[in-house]
C-alpha cells in the first residue's frame, strides 16, 4: 500500500461516518469494521470532546477491591490496559486492612499560573511592584471567575521571581489560585491572560507566556499505610522491600521504573474519572526531580515492631468538575462509585492507590520476581495475540502458566497442538 496523503482539508468539518468512509477509501484498511467491533459509540459526546473524531479507543475499566482509606471502605474504578495492575492494588489493600488501611492528607487545591514578563530595565523593582498589587490582582481574578469566587476560591497568593535567562533577566509571576473542586487549568489560564497585560502596564515590561504550571507542588496528596510483617512473608521480605526501595531512592534508572509502577495505579484512576493523565504524569515526575535529582515518590521503612511502613507524596491536580469529568458518563459513574465530594477526597484516594500499587510491585520484586504474578495474568493476552479464540484462550493460557513460559512462540505452538496441527 502506498502511504495515503495526510493532507485532508476540511476533515474536521465532516461527520464522523464520513471521516471513517474517507479513511477507509484512502487507506484500504476497513477501519470502520474494526472500530465497530468496539461496540456502540456515543457519537455526539466523542465529537464534542475532541476534534477529527472517528471512534473511541476503549480501555478496560475495572474495580479494585479491599481499599480502606481514612476509615472508609472504597471501591476504586481503574481504567488500564495492563494486566495485574488492579489485582496488585486489591492484594496490597487486603494485606493492610488489619492496620486500618491507608491514612491520607491533602494540601488544598492551590493551582499555579505563570506569567512571564520580559523587556524590564529594573526587574527587581518590578518584582516588588507586582507584589504590591495583590488586592488589584485578587479583584481581577474574582471578576474573571465569579463562580469560583462565590465558592470560596480565587487568588490566595502572588509570588514573583527574577530568573537569569540567556537573553537577560526575566520576571516570572505566579498567581496561586484556590481552584476548589476543579483541576483549574482553564480557570487559571483565563486569570493569567487577563493579569498579564495589567502587570506589563504596572512594570513597563511585556507579558509573554501566560499559562498554568503542571509542577503542582502547592497541591499535593499524601498517603501512608503499615503492613504487618506476617502479612507479607516475614522480616526477610520487609528487609528486602526496604532495600529495594533504597535502590530507587539513590538511582534514577531504578526510580523511573519504581515511579512507573506507582503511576500504574494513579493514572488508571485519573483516566477512569475523566481527569487529565498527562498533567498528572508530568507533575509527578517533575516533583520526583524537585531536589535536582530524580528519585522515588514513595518511602519504605521498617517500623520499631518490624513491620513495613510505606508513605507517598505527589502532586495531584484533579477535578470533580471541569474538563471531561462532568460530561463523560464513565467519569461520572466512576466518581459516583468512589463516593467523593471534593477534589481533595479524590486526590487522597488516588495517592493511596499509588502507594498500594507500589507495594504490590515491591513485594513481587522482593520475593518471586515480577514475572510470575504479572505474566500469569498476562497469559490470556498472549494467547489472543497468538490467534486463540473462544475457549482456546483459557486453554492456551493455562498451559503457558503451567509451563511458566508466557511467550507468544510457545502460545503459537500450544495452539497449533490444540488444533491438531
Ligand atoms: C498478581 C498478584 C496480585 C498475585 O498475588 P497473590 O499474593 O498470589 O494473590 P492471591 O491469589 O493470594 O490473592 C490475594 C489478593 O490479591 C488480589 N488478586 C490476586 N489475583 C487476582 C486476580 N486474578 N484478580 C483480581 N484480584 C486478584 C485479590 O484482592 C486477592 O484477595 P481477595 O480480595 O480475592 O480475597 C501479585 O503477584 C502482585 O501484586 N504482583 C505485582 C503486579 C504488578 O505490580 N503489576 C504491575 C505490572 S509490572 C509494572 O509495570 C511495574 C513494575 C513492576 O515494573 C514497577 C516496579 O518495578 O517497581
Ligand atoms: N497544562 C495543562 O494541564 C492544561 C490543561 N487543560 C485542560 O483544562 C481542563 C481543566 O480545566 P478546569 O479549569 O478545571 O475546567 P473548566 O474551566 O471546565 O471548569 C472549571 C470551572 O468550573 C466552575 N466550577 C463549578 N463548580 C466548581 C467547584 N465546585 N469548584 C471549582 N470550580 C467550579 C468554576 O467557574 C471553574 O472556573 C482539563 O480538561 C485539562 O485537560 C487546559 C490547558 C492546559
Amino acid at each position: 500500500m502506498t502511504d495515503p496523503t495526510s493532507r485532508l482539508p476540511g476533515f474536521g468539518a465532516l461527520t464522523r461516518a464520513d471521516r471513517l468512509r474517507l479513511l477507509d477509501e484512502a487507506t484500504g484498511l476497513a477501519l470502520s469494521d474494526k472500530l465497530a467491533e468496539t461496540g456502540p459509540v456515543e457519537g455526539a459526546l466523542v465529537e464534542r470532546l475532541i476534534e477529527n473524531a472517528v471512534g473511541v479507543m476503549p480501555v478496560p475499566l475495572g474495580v479494585a477491591t479491599n481499599m480502606r482509606v481514612d476509615g472508609r471502605d472504597v471501591l476504586v474504578p481503574m481504567a488500564t490496559e495492563e494486566s495485574s495492575v488492579i489485582a496488585a492494588v486489591g492484594n496490597a489493600a487486603k494485606r493492610c486492612r488489619g492496620t486500618g488501611g491507608f491514612f491520607t492528607s491533602y494540601s488544598g487545591s492551590l493551582t499555579i499560573a505563570q506569567i512571564q514578563i520580559v523587556g524590564l530595565a529594573d526587574p527587581q523593582a518590578a518584582r516588588l511592584m507586582v507584589l504590591e498589587r495583590f488586592d488589584d490582582l485578587a479583584a481581577l481574578c474574582a471578576e474573571i471567575d465569579p463562580m469560583l469566587h462565590k465558592l470560596g476560591g480565587g487568588l490566595c497568593e502572588v509570588e514573583a521571581r527574577v530568573l537569569d535567562a540567556p537573553s537577560g533577566p526575566m520576571l516570572v509571576v505566579h498567581l496561586v489560585v484556590d481552584t476548589r473542586d476543579a483541576m483549574g487549568a482553564n480557570t487559571v489560564n483565563s486569570m493569567a491572560e487577563a493579569a498579564g497585560p495589567r502587570i506589563a502596564e504596572w512594570t513597563g515590561g511585556r507579558a509573554l507566556f501566560r499559562i498554568l504550571s503542571n509542577l503542582a507542588d502547592r497541591r499535593v496528596a499524601r498517603a501512608r499505610a503499615t503492613w504487618p510483617a506476617a502479612e507479607i512473608g516475614g522480616p526477610d521480605v520487609v528487609e528486602a522491600m526496604c532495600l529495594g526501595a533504597e535502590f530507587a531512592a539513590v538511582d534514577p534508572y531504578r526510580a523511573t521504573t519504581h515511579n512507573k509502577g506507582i503511576m500504574n495505579g494513579v493514572s488508571a484512576v485519573v483516566l477512569a474519572t475523566g481527569n487529565d493523565t498527562r498533567a498528572i504524569e508530568a507533575g509527578a515526575h517533575a516533583y520526583a526531580a524537585r531536589s535536582g535529582r530524580y528519585t522515588a515518590l514513595s518511602r519504605w521503612e521498617k517500623t520499631a515492631a518490624g513491620d513495613l511502613a510505606g508513605s507517598i507524596e505527589l502532586p495531584l491536580s484533579l477535578g470533580l468538575v471541569g474538563g471531561a469529568t462532568r460530561v463523560h458518563p464513565v467519569a461520572q459513574a466512576s466518581l459516583a462509585l468512589l463516593g467523593v465530594d471534593s477534589a481533595g477526597a479524590l486526590a487522597r484516594i488516588v495517592a493511596a492507590v499509588g502507594l498500594a500499587q507500589n507495594f504490590g510491585a515491591l513485594r513481587a520484586l522482593a520475593t518471586e520476581g515480577i514475572q510470575s504474578g504479572h505474566m500469569a495474568l498476562h497469559a490470556q493476552n498472549v494467547a489472543i495475540a497468538a490467534g486463540a479464540v473462544g475457549d482456546e484462550i483459557e486453554r492456551v493460557a493455562r498451559q503457558l502458566r503451567d509451563r511458566r513460559q508466557v511467550r507468544q512462540d510457545v502460545a503459537e505452538e500450544v495452539l497449533a497442538h490444540l488444533r491438531g496441527r
